[in-house]
C-alpha cells in the first residue's frame, strides 16, 4: 500500500459554477477507493478559506500531510493569503483547479483531472518554489496581501465587476453558461470604461506617467480573464512582476489589438501597450476605479499601491 499520505482538503463547492462540487465528489471517491486518509473542510462563505488555511498552517505537519485546495483562482488566492499570514508561511499548497477561469493553473500547467492529480501526489510529487505578488497600500505599508495571478485596475476590473454583480450571471450559471457574461461585458465595458492618469514607478525610481490609461494590471504570469494572454513573456519563475498599461484605443484599434493578442502576442509592440517590469513597482491612480484581484472585484477606489515580488511553495 502506498497510502502513507494524509490529505487535508479545503473545498469551495460553488467555484466554477458549482464545478467545485463535481471535482470534490470525484476526488473524494478516488481517495476512498484507494483508502487514502483525508479530511475535508467545506468552506461556507467568501473568505473562509483564508481562516481555514491559516489555522492549518499554524500547526506543525509531517511531510506526508498535504494541504489541497479545490476551487477557482479566488479560492486559491484565499489559501495563499491564509498560509502566508500563518506561523508557517512556507507551508506548501497543492491545488486541484475547479474554477471557471483557472488562470493560475494554466500558467503553472496544473492538471484539472482528479485522477492525474492523485497519481502525481502519490508517485512523483515535487515541491516547487513559484512566484506570487504582494501588495500593500503605501499609506498602511505594513499589511501585505498576496495574489497569484494579477491585480487589475480599470478595464479588466470593470468587466469583472459588471459580471459578478449581474442577476443574469446567476441565470446563465444555472444553465452552465456563466462565462458568457464576461464576453458580453467586454463589449458593454468598452463604452463605459473611462480613462485615468496612472503613475507607475519601477525599481529604478523612474516615474512613468500615463494620462490616458484604460487598464493598469500588475501580473505574475501571462493570463487574465480565463486565458487571455495579456503578457506572453511573463512567467511564474521570472522573479519579477510586470505592470501592463494599455492606453485607450479606438474601438477599431481595440479589435485589432485583441486579434493580434490571440494570434501571436504581437500586441505588445503596439504604441498603446506598455509594460514596466520589476521586483518592486509602485502604482498611483488618484481617480476611483474598479479593481480585480485574482478575479475578485472591489468597489471603486483610488490606488496608491506598492507591489513586490514574493514566492510560495507549490506541490505539483
Ligand atoms: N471561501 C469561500 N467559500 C465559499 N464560497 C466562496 C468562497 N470564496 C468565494 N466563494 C464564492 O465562490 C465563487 C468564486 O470562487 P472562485 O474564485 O474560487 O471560483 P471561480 O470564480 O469560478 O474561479 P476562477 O477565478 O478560476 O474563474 C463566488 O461565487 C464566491 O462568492
Amino acid at each position: 500500500m502506498h497510502k502513507k499520505i494524509k490529505l487535508h482538503l479545503l473545498v469551495n463547492l460553488v467555484a466554477g459554477n458549482n464545478h467545485g462540487k463535481i471535482t470534490y465528489a470525484k476526488f473524494a471517491k478516488l481517495l476512498k477507493d484507494s483508502q487514502i486518509s483525508f479530511r475535508a473542510q467545506i468552506s461556507q462563505y467568501p473568505g473562509e478559506i483564508i481562516k481555514l488555511a491559516k489555522k492549518y498552517a499554524n500547526n506543525n505537519h509531517s511531510e506526508d500531510e498535504i494541504l489541497v485546495i479545490i476551487g477557482g483562482d479566488g479560492s486559491f488566492n484565499q489559501a495563499l493569503n491564509g498560509v502566508k499570514k500563518s506561523l508557517h508561511p512556507n507551508t506548501p499548497l497543492a491545488y486541484l483547479p475547479a474554477g471557471s477561469g483557472n488562470d493560475f493553473a494554466r500558467a503553472a500547467k496544473l492538471t484539472t483531472d482528479p485522477q492525474k492529480f492523485l497519481n502525481r501526489l502519490l508517485n512523483n510529487r515535487k515541491i516547487e518554489k513559484v512566484d506570487c505578488g504582494s501588495y500593500s497600500s503605501q499609506k498602511e505599508n505594513v499589511i501585505k496581501h498576496y495574489f497569484v495571478n494579477n491585480y487589475g485596475i480599470g478595464f479588466d476590473a470593470n468587466v469583472v465587476h459588471q459580471s459578478n454583480n449581474q442577476k443574469m450571471k446567476k441565470i446563465l450559471n444555472k444553465i452552465h453558461l456563466g462565462n458568457l457574461i464576461y464576453g458580453l461585458n467586454v463589449i458593454n465595458v468598452l463604452q463605459k470604461q473611462d480613462t485615468f492618469t496612472a503613475t507607475v514607478t519601477g525599481a529604478d525610481g523612474i516615474a512613468h506617467i500615463f494620462h490616458d490609461a484604460y487598464l493598469v494590471t500588475t501580473t505574475n504570469h501571462p493570463y487574465f480573464g480565463g486565458g487571455v494572454p495579456i503578457l506572453p513573456k511573463a512567467n511564474l519563475h521570472s522573479h519579477v512582476l510586470d505592470t501592463v498599461i494599455v492606453e485607450k484605443p479606438s474601438l477599431r484599434k481595440f479589435v485589432f489589438l485583441f486579434a493580434k493578442m490571440l494570434k501571436d502576442g504581437s500586441h505588445v509592440t503596439d504604441s498603446h501597450f506598455h509594460y514596466i517590469e520589476g521586483k518592486e513597482i509602485r502604482v498611483n491612480v488618484k481617480k476611483p476605479e474598479y479593481t480585480q484581484i485574482d478575479g475578485e472585484d472591489t468597489d471603486k477606489m483610488a490606488h496608491s499601491i506598492q507591489f513586490m515580488i514574493d514566492n510560495f511553495y507549490l506541490i505539483r
